[in-house]
């Protein structure tokens, strides 16, 4: 478990002196499509890009619900059978309501070309991630793979970039027009001053990628897992419905009311971690740990997958058991044992909103649907591609619950 041991040593005593090996990918990527993503890079345009990030989270909460619910149930009446890229694009839709303050098309019937150009780009641009950080700098003018990949991040940036151009011309005809400027989170970076539009074309397609396949993969899982525990999946309906009467929007409060809605997206961070491997350079000096000399320049990577697995801290790590993470009583694993959203300075930007997302989605799927396999699909694995895939489709059955009388 020398990975465990790295990084639970590391935050407590190198703390804030790693810093992300994917810095130098970004600045790769950047130079290579001349798109600024500076939240990424600099620690200090980092912290800008937090405290903005935080903004407009009680309005999203609502927003969320009303906005996308809707569609989203009543497409699924129409799928029944559900498809891992439905579960994406709802995700998208999702996050790209709150980016780009507009929907996209995702729950069209037809796709519109450009939003299928996007979710390709993101396909592709995680497909070929792989071997662009394992093959050798000199393959790139012989091997097709990193054009390839350069060409994911093109159709990324393009499609940010028009959406938050036609944004920002709908902003100035309104001020033209001497209008009062309303509107969510791309008005408050786009009218901000401390953000040039260069960063913001960069941080909201950062954004929106890194948005979109860690909440529909996870809430995949979460809808595998749960499809094939009827134990769970009733304890979580037990759960929800006790909280949540009728089809009112829940609000906070009742959300945190729901521990074992919390603790079923836990165990499935834990058992399915997303993002599966992160990473710090020591950049400024050498260190030692546990009595380890590590030269400055060292890069540690912490492979979440590995520690969330570990027995010591979860008996049974390939079981889902989500009452693990009550807190009702019992002795709670070490918070350090899974974090799958990493920790420190450089921790998920997009916590709050995927954790609200994935709760809403959950609670309100569940308690609308009973989730059963498809028996034909088998076992399915997990494959590392950048992000946390299955190795198959993974088909899900939604039969519709009958409704209580209390919420005819
Ligand atoms: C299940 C959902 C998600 C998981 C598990 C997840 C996990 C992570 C992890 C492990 C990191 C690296 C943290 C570190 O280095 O310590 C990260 C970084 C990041 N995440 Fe997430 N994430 C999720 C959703 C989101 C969402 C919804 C957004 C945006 C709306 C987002 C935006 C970001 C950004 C911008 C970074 C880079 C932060 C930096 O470099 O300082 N993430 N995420």
């Amino acid at each position: 478990m020398a990975v465990h041991f790295a990084v639970s040593s590391a935050e407590r005593r190198i703390g804030f002196g790693f810093l992300r090996h994917m810095t130098v990918a970004t600045d790769i990527r950047r130079g290579a499509v001349d798109n600024a993503a500076a939240s990424v890079t600099v620690q200090d345009s980092h912290r800008k890009l937090k405290t903005v990030a935080d903004l407009p989270e009680i309005k999203t909460f609502r927003m969320l619900y009303t906005l996308i619910f809707k569609g989203y149930l009543n497409r699924m009446h129409e799928l029944q059978v559900q498809r891992d890229t439905t579960a994406i694009f709802l995700l998208l839709l999702r996050i790209s309501s709150i980016l780009f303050e507009t929907r996209i098309g995702c729950l069209e019937k037809e796709i519109p070309a450009e939003t299928q150009n996007f979710i390709n780009s993101i396909a592709q641009m995680f497909t070929y991630s792989m071997p662009v950080v394992f093959l050798p700098n000199w393959t790139r003018n012989y091997l097709p793979f990193w054009q390839w990949y350069i060409n994911g991040w093109e159709g990324i940036f393009k499609f940010g970039k028009k959406m938050i151009d036609m944004k920002m011309e709908a902003i100035q005809k309104r001020l033209d027009a001497n209008q009062e400027v309303a509107g969510e989170y791309l008005t408050y970076l786009l009218s901000n001053v401390k953000m040039s539009s260069k960063d913001v074309y960069g941080n909201i397609s950062e954004l929106l990628l890194a948005g979109v396949n860690t909440t529909s993969n996870t809430m995949l899982w979460a809808l595998y897992l749960l499809s094939r525990d009827p134990e769970a999946q009733e304890a979580l309906y037990q759960d929800v419905t006790r909280v949540l009467k009728g089809d009112g929007i829940p609000t906070a409060q009742e959300v945190n009311s729901m521990p074992y809605l919390k603790a079923v997206m836990k165990e499935t961070l834990r058992m399915y971690p997303v993002v599966p491997m992160n990473s710090r350079l020591i950049a400024e000096n050498d260190v030692v740990i546990g009595g380890h000399f590590f030269p400055k320049k060292t890069t540690f990577t912490l492979c979440h997958y590995a520690i969330s697995h570990d027995k010591k801290v979860f008996p049974e790590p390939q079981k889902f058991k989500p009452d693990r993470w009550l807190r009702d009583g019992r002795t709670r694993p070490n918070p350090f044992g899974s974090i799958p959203f990493g920790y420190g300075v450089r921790g998920c930007v997009g916590r709050r909103i995927a954790e609200l997302e994935m709760h809403l989605a959950l609670a309100r799927l569940i308690k609308l649907f009973e989730i059963r396999p498809d028996p034909t699909v088998g076992e399915v694995r997990s494959l590392n591609r950048t992000v946390l895939v299955p190795d198959r489709q993974v088909n899900l059955h939604f039969v519709e619950r009958q409704k209580t009388s209390s919420e005819q």
